[in-house]
């Protein structure tokens, strides 16, 4: 997709150079593409008097490593969650390498692992039974489930703690067991919902790696980050998503230009602030 340019500023709610939310969805202008890793036509979902996504298409080429950004309440959750299973669409359509989520839901997410942002895991588990758990969920024999385990256990650095109950582990230690439960069936899709935030550097480091490796298989990875220098160093792809619409989206270099991917960003989402209104907030205007 060719990158859009920034939108006309609109009027309030959302972001302020977000194109108005239209009061109905449009039709979509062409149909999922079946090659596609993921492909999203028209999703449309609205919360109450709340519009958050707003007729998002985009695709997903298979083997890309793609990027979502977009500044908070953008609805990039919202977008990757109807694209999963995790939230049946107003509208719109989502496929996975071709399959229908919303018709053929089962055959879909075979396809996919899912790292949800902020949904609970099983936390009365240990790392070691909530891995093998989600393998077993997922239909693999027990030796299978075992290996793999002991390999993802490494792979996240959480052999150590593999017989601690989920519930006490780090926010960081959570978000690698649920990747861990993420990966056991070797999906051929990769949908990770702010995978590196909390994660310490080292294992950021070591997830990075695992998803690389991942995608020179022939994987297809799709991450939301807020860290645009991040995204632009390990994406081939971005969308740059605010107040429900893809503002951008295609090769990382073909969305950033001749800037950084995080000048681009604040150009097309606009919001910086001067700081003015908190002028009581510095120390040398205050008065007592
Ligand atoms: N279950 C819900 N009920 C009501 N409003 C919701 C719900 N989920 C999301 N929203 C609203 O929809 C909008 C998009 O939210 P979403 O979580 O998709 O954004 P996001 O881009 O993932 O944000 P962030 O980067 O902060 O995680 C926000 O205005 C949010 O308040």
């Amino acid at each position: 997709m060719i990158p859009l340019s920034a939108p006309t500023p609109a009027g309030p709610p959302g972001p302020a150079t977000a194109p108005a939310a239209p009061a109905a969805p449009a039709a979509p202008a062409a149909p999922p593409d079946p090659s596609a890793a993921l492909s999203l036509r028209g999703l449309w979902k609205r919360f109450g008097q709340k519009i958050a996504v707003a007729g998002v298409d985009l695709d997903v080429p298979a083997g890309s490593f793609y990027g979502l950004v977009g500044p908070n309440g953008a609805g990039k959750t919202t977008t990757l969650s109807m694209a999963t299973g995790l939230l049946r669409p107003d509208f719109g359509v989502a496929t996975v390498l071709g399959t229908d989520m919303w018709a053929d839901t089962d055959a879909a997410k075979r396809l996919l692992g899912v790292l949800p942002d902020g949904v609970r895991l099983f936390d009365r588990l240990t790392g070691a039974q909530l891995i093998t758990y989600a393998g077993l969920l997922r239909g693999l024999d027990r030796e299978t489930v075992a290996a793999r385990a002991e390999d993802l256990l490494v792979a996240m650095d959480l052999v150590a703690d593999r017989d601690t109950f989920v519930v006490d582990y780090s926010a960081g230690m959570t978000k690698k067991v649920a990747l861990a439960a993420a990966l056991i069936h070797a999906p051929r899709v990769l949908v990770l919902d702010e995978p590196f935030e909390a994660v310490d550097p080292v294992s950021a480091a070591n997830i990075r790696d695992i998803l690389r490796g991942y995608v020179d298989d022939g994987g297809t990875v799709v991450v939301s980050s807020h860290v645009m220098d991040l995204v632009q160093r390990m994406c081939s792809h971005v969308a740059v998503v605010a107040g429900g619409h893809v503002l951008a989206a295609g090769t990382v270099d073909e969305v950033r230009g001749e800037q950084s991917l995080e000048d681009r960003f604040v150009d097309l989402v606009g919001g910086r602030k001067d700081g003015e209104g908190l002028a009581w907030l510095r120390s040398s205007s205050a008065s007592s």
